[in-house]
C-alpha cells in the first residue's frame, strides 16, 4: 500500500534518519511528502539530496505534514512540544518512538485532543527489518491503521499495551545492539579459530539471520532448532555448555533486566 500522506520526523538523528531511510527504501512513500528536522540539517544533507525536505523549523514541519513522528531524545520532548502546540491541530496523528514517556504524559503537555499512538521501531528499520511494537489509548481504529500500516511497510508490527512499551524497547529496540555484541564476539571467536575478521563476520552474521529466520519459518523453540544441531558428544554441545558454565543466559537476562530497569529512571 502506498502512502500518500505527508510525514515529519521531528529529530531526525540515529532513529529518525534510520526511519526517513526506511521509507525510502521501501518505494511506498515519495521522499516530497517527507519532512525531516533537526538543528543542525547539515548532517541530514543525504536525505535532502534524496529528495527529502530537510529543516530546522519544526514548526513549519508540522504545518505542512499530517503526521507528526516525534524523534527526539526523552530530554528533549517537553521543549519541542512546546514549541510545536499551537501548529498541531485534531487532524495530526503524533507518533512518538521516545523511550520511556507515556501517552498520558504528551496529552498532558499538549492539552489538546490529538491522537497519539506510541511505537516502538528498532534501527533495523532502515532496511524495512524493524520489529515495531505499537501502543495507543482512545485512538480511531482509522487512525491506528493508518500508523501501522507504515511500520507493516518497515518490517513487523505488534500492537501491545503500553505498560509494555518498556519491555518492548528492551527486547526490540535495545535488542539490535545485544545481539550485534552477540556477533562480534562470535565473529571473534572466528578469528581466533583461523578466519580473518570479514570472513569470521561474514559468517557470524549470516548464521545469526539463519538462526533467526527459522524461528520465524518454523514457529519452534530455539531449544528444538538446537537439538537439531548437537550431535551426541560432538562439538556444539561442548561450546553450548562452556558458554552456560560461564553464564551466557544467564548475563543476557540480567542485561535485558538492567536495560528495562534504566527505562524508569529516564523521564
Ligand atoms: N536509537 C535507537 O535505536 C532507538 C531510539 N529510540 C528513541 O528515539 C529517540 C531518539 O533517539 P536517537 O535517534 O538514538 O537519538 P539522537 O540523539 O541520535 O536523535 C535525536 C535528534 O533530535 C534532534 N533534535 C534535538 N533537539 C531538537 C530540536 N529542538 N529540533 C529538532 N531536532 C532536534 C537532534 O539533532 P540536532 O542536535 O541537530 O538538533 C538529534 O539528531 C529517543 O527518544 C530514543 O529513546 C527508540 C528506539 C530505538
Ligand atoms: O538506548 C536508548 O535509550 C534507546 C532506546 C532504545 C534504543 N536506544
Amino acid at each position: 500500500m502506498e502512502v500518500h500522506k505527508k510525514i515529519a520526523v521531528i529529530g531526525t538523528g540515529n532513529l529518525g534518519n534510520a526511519i526517513v531511510e526506511g521509507m525510502i527504501e521501501s518505494q511506498k512513500f515519495s521522499a516530497d511528502n517527507i519532512i525531516a528536522t533537526r538543528r543542525q540539517t547539515h548532517l541530514i544533507d543525504s536525505l535532502q539530496q534524496k529528495g527529502v525536505h530537510t529543516t530546522s523549523d519544526n514548526c513549519q514541519a508540522v504545518r505542512e505534514s499530517h503526521i507528526v513522528i516525534l524523534a527526539v531524545q526523552p530530554k528533549q520532548l517537553e521543549q519541542i512540544l512546546h514549541e510545536i502546540a499551537d501548529d498541531l491541530h485534531e487532524d495530526h496523528i503524533i507518533v512518538s518512538v521516545i523511550t520511556g514517556v507515556a501517552i498520558e504524559q504528551i496529552g498532558r503537555l499538549l492539552s489538546k485532543p490529538i491522537a497519539i499512538v506510541r511505537a516502538m521501531p528498532n534501527t533495523a528499520i532502515a532496511i524495512k527489518q524493524s520489529m515495531t511494537c505499537i501502543a495507543h489509548r482512545n485512538v480511531s481504529p482509522d487512525s491506528l491503521s493508518e500508523v501501522q500500516s507504515i511500520f507493516d511497510t518497515l518490517g513487523k508490527t505488534l500492537i501491545i499495551d503500553e505498560e509494555l512499551m518498556a519491555a518492548a524497547t528492551v527486547l526490540g529496540a535495545c535488542g539490535i545492539a545485544f545481539f550485534m555484541r552477540f556477533i562480534r564476539a562470535a565473529s571473534q571467536g572466528g578469528i581466533e579459530v583461523g578466519f580473518h575478521a570479514e570472513e569470521a563476520q561474514l559468517i557470524a552474521a549470516q548464521t545469526a539471520k539463519g538462526a533467526a529466520s527459522l524461528l520465524l519459518a518454523h514457529h519452534t523453540h530455539p531449544e528444538q532448532e538446537i537439538d537439531k544441531v548437537t550431535t551426541p558428544q560432538g562439538c556444539t554441545i561442548a561450546g553450548l555448555n562452556e558458554m552456560e558454565h560461564n553464564g551466557l543466559s544467564s548475563a543476557l537476562i540480567k542485561g535485558v533486566k538492567a536495560s528495562f530497569n534504566r527505562i524508569a529512571d529516564i523521564t
